[in-house]
């Protein structure tokens, strides 16, 4: 069965070449040279991020503004409902978004181009994330849209209030964010 559909510009399914054997599997899960080949230039990342969530956790949806951050996700345990929204001043598909459920068992990994705002719902007991980002987090350029934007219209896969923070509990429409300059 083929990659899931990325219908957005920019996105990218990054699958490393999993080498089996008795033991059990190894795999190169990040190549500086192989990732800049695949993408088409080369791509600096600057900071690892690592969340452990548990089922029925929403995180999202996050982006920076004027330091917008390219993300390279990847499940390191368990199953999530993964969302990108086009941010990307002048692009043809701004305001359409992405979803793609990814989990530990099919290694390969979401190369999001900076202009998106991320998210993700578990959809397992527990969910552990690794991403590279390609610029610093900056706390004060953090920006939120909420999960369930009328406008987005995305069809979260949960039937109940997943478990939000505060910020995105409280976080702004899709109407209220502005076109990210990338
Ligand atoms: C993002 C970030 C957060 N923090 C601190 C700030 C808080 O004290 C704590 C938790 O932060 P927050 O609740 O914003 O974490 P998430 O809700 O997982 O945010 C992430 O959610 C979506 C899925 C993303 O793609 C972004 O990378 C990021 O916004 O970690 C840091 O120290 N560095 C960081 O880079």
């Amino acid at each position: 069965m083929g990659l899931p559909e990325l219908p957005i510009a920019g996105l990218q399914w990054i699958e490393p070449t999993v080498y089996r054997d008795e033991r059990g599997c190894f795999f190169e899960s990040f190549n500086e040279r192989v990732f800049a080949e695949l993408v088409g230039m080369p791509v600096r990342f600057v900071q690892d991020n690592q969340s452990l969530s548990r089922r029925g956790v929403l995180r999202g949806l996050h982006f920076q503004q004027m330091r917008p951050q390219g993300k390279l996700v990847r499940v390191l345990r368990g199953e999530v409902f993964d969302v990108v929204v086009d941010l990307r001043a002048g692009s043809p598909s701004y305001g359409q978004h992405v979803s793609v459920t990814m989990s530990a068992a099919e290694p390969r990994q979401l190369w999001i181009p900076p202009g998106f705002a991320h998210g993700f719902l578990v959809l397992s007991d527990e969910a552990e994330l690794l991403y590279k980002t390609t610029d610093y987090w900056d706390p004060a350029d953090e920006r939120a849209i909420r999960w369930n934007d009328p406008d987005l219209a995305i069809a979260w896969p949960t039937g109940t209030e997943p478990l939000l923070s505060a910020k995105d509990r409280s976080a702004p429409s899709f109407a209220q964010a502005r076109p990210v300059t990338v």
